[in-house]
């Protein structure tokens, strides 16, 4: 069942021309000149009960615009943006209880109340059912290991705590779509782990559908099944992170432990990109000879400890697009 459906869907931001100076300020008062900036540009995808979809582009490509109007808090200049079969601007309220939103950069929490505040107040707000409240509130602190500063005020807790008591938050009226915005933007290696963990439990175990845009591919790798790529407000890419893993990259990571340091080893059918002495990486096309067979003819001149063969990180993979896109654009600029 399609629960986000998104068609034709166009965001343009109109904003009044400012002049700056003196004589500008004056001009201000009596002139009214517009500049227009298409954020969203006639996007159309769809999204299943179920599915946690990564929504990833450079900055200002237009994603929190795409949140933003998803969870009805944007009109969409054109086309047609459903949400649970509903548009979501003019449904507020009805898809509220259906839907948790998470703004990594903002927050929803009453920065001076104790966090368990914070958590009545949603109840309240979401007319949560007592028994439904203390079960959810007992699972997620439980999770999220909120427990220990459940009783301090907002305004003292890491950003760390911070994040784990947004998302808690927003599971707690128990919805079926949560938006995360960048949920793990300035957390350590081990926050961004465990809240990471926490959301694919949530999809996995409670089939919760997840919509989220993040920088850290990391995230997107280890919680979406799915990812959308955009640009300019358009998508350039729609699949899983291995179909573009192997469209973009067709290399892979060789790294070979020598028991001694054998020297330069130029092997034909790889590139040399470290050489440590013992430890050497090379870089290997997926279509030449095979690993296997490298791997062969090197043990049987050299001593060999260890070797393993990796695909390039996702990073890389993103780096590559992006740099594509920035080529592409000189060039139209320059053809312009
Ligand atoms: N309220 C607004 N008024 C005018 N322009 C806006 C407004 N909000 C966003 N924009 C513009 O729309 C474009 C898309 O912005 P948006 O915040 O959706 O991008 P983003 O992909 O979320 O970026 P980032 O990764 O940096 O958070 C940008 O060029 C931005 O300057």
């Amino acid at each position: 069942m399609k629960i986000i459906e998104a068609c034709s869907v166009t965001k343009q931001y109109r904003q009044y021309r400012r002049f700056s100076g003196s004589f500008g300020a004056l001009k201000n008062l009596f002139t009214r000149e517009y500049i227009e900036e298409i954020a969203v540009k006639d996007l159309s995808f769809s999204i299943e009960d179920g599915e946690a979809v990564g929504y990833l582009g450079p900055n200002g490509a237009g994603k929190s615009t795409m949140i933003k109007m998803m969870t009805g808090i944007l009109v969409p200049s054109k086309g047609e943006l459903k949400v649970l079969g509903e548009f979501p601007h003019k449904s507020r309220k009805r898809i509220a209880q259906q839907i948790g939103v998470v703004f990594g950069q903002r927050s929803q929490l009453w920065w001076d109340l104790p966090v368990i505040d914070s958590f009545d107040l949603h109840k309240y707000l979401y007319k949560i059912s007592e028994p439904d409240y203390k079960k959810g509130l007992a699972l997620y602190t439980d999770l999220l290991g909120i427990g220990e500063f459940i009783n301090k005020p907002v305004r003292q807790l890491s950003l760390g705590q911070r994040m784990r008591v947004e998302i808690a938050i927003s599971l707690l009226h128990e919805p079926r779509i949560l938006f995360l915005d960048e949920p793990t933007i300035g957390l350590d290696v081990l926050a961004k782990d465990q809240i990471r963990r926490f959301l694919r439990t949530v999809n996995n175990e409670k089939k919760v559908t997840i919509f989220l845009t993040s920088h850290d591919m990391k995230d997107i790798e280890e919680i979406c099944q799915r990812m959308i790529i955009v640009n300019k407000g358009n998508i350039i890419y729609d699949g899983t992170v291995t179909e573009l893993r192997e469209k973009l990259s067709n290399q892979r990571q060789m790294t070979i432990k020598f028991h001694q340091d054998p020297g330069r080893i130029e092997i034909p059918e790889a590139i040399l990109t470290k050489d440590d002495g013992l430890r050497k990486i090379y870089l290997v096309e997926r279509s030449s000879k095979s690993t296997f067979e490298i791997m062969n003819q090197l043990s049987a001149c050299y001593s060999i400890e260890d070797f393993s063969i990796e695909d390039i990180d996702i990073d890389s993979v993103i780096r590559k697009l992006y740099q594509q896109l920035n080529e592409k654009k000189m060039e139209s600029s320059k053809l312009g």
